[in-house]
């Protein structure tokens, strides 16, 4: 028995998730000290036909799940454990090997800049149907046949001739569609976007949304890591939102939005232009999220939250379930205090 063999078999969660993560738990190696813990003990799941939206503050830990997920750490990162799973496996406990066949075939990837899932030196034809043909999906005048389809279906015009350009000539905009057509050609039944909205403008924005919610209605699932909360309210049908490696409150979007019940949730909305408006003052969050080699005890946002009570705040706060639906780690979330 390898190391990464678990002495005894699991089994895949009764839940007929697309998705189903459960404690999972990734580090990092430092030298001369003990090992970072930046994703800990974080759980959801995602459905067939629906999006997801993880929110929160930059290094609360949103790509780092993603990338757990994925498979897709450093090298100075320990093996994630917990449990991730998908289509009856556990991708925790798969090789790379195998890792490489359900990247890019069953779940696709948007990043936020297309420099990242693009080849530069390649056309955009070599790059999809070597894509798919790696993956054996089709032959390669088939692969050629659903290359140009998968362009035309992103909104790409004259895809037949577009398809013999580099990525570089091609408009920002533009781009971001084609690393979705390479994302999406495969037919992935998860797409995994990491702010696939940042880098374009408001108009490019809506139309990718658009192209996205075509993809939802089609039956695909979605994790959109977002810090832009419309976006989230637009699209996602559940959120998470994450602070310093651990998911605080979980919800479905118009929920999480309109009542939020952990005080930082409630931070974070009255820090965003889509939720405060014009009218309304912004009130950025006091502080600065927590060095996570020194978190505070406890309630990891107490010294920040303007609601804390001590002692109570100092210690352990567990994801309390708020009816069916929602959960929140905050002991005053129930009443909604
Ligand atoms: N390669 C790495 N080595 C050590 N620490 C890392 C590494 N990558 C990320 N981290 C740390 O992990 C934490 C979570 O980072 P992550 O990128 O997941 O945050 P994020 O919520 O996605 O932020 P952003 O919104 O800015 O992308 C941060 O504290 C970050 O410094």
């Amino acid at each position: 028995m390898t190391l990464t063999q678990r002495a005894e078999p699991h089994d895949p969660p009764e839940s007929d998730a697309l998705l189903s993560v459960r404690e999972l738990h990734t580090e990092f190696l430092r030298e001369q000290a003990e090992p970072l813990r930046v994703v800990d003990g974080v759980s959801f799941d995602v459905e067939r036909g629906k999006a997801l939206a993880i929110v929160g503050e930059s290094g609360s830990g949103k790509s780092v799940t993603v990338r757990s997920v994925l498979r897709l750490l450093p090298r100075t990162a320990r093996t994630p454990s917990g449990e991730a799973w998908f289509h009856g496996r556990d991708l925790l406990s798969l090789s790379q090997r195998e890792m490489r066949r359900i990247r890019g075939r069953n779940i696709g990837m948007v990043f936020q800049n297309a420099a990242e899932a693009m080849n530069p030196t390649l056309t955009l034809e070599r790059q999809l149907t070597e894509h798919l043909l790696w993956h054996g999906i089709c032959g390669k005048s088939e692969a050629r046949e659903r290359a140009v389809r998968a362009l035309g279906d992103v909104g790409i015009p004259e895809p037949e001739r577009r398809i013999r350009v580099y990525p570089f000539q091609l408009s920002g905009g533009m781009r971001q569609r084609a690393m979705i057509a390479m994302a999406m050609v495969t037919e992935p039944a998860l797409l995994i976007a990491d702010e696939p909205t940042t880098a374009v403008d408001v108009t490019v924005q809506r139309q990718i949304l658009d192209l996205l919610v075509g993809l939802k209605d089609r039956g695909t699932g979605v994790i959109m890591i977002t810090h832009d909360l419309g976006v989230a309210r637009y699209f996602c049908d559940q959120a998470v939102v994450m602070y310093a490696g651990r998911v605080v409150e979980q919800a479905p979007t118009s929920e999480l939005l309109d009542t939020p019940r952990h005080p930082y949730t409630k931070g974070l909305l009255g820090s965003s232009v889509e939720v405060g408006g014009q009218e309304r003052p912004l009130l950025p969050i006091p502080g600065s999220p927590p060095d996570l080699a020194h978190r505070p005890a406890g309630c990891a946002f107490h010294p920040r939250c303007a609601q804390a009570e001590s002692p109570r705040c100092q210690e352990e706060q567990e994801l309390i379930s708020i009816g069916d639906e929602r959960a929140a780690a905050c002991w005053k979330a129930e009443t909604g205090r």
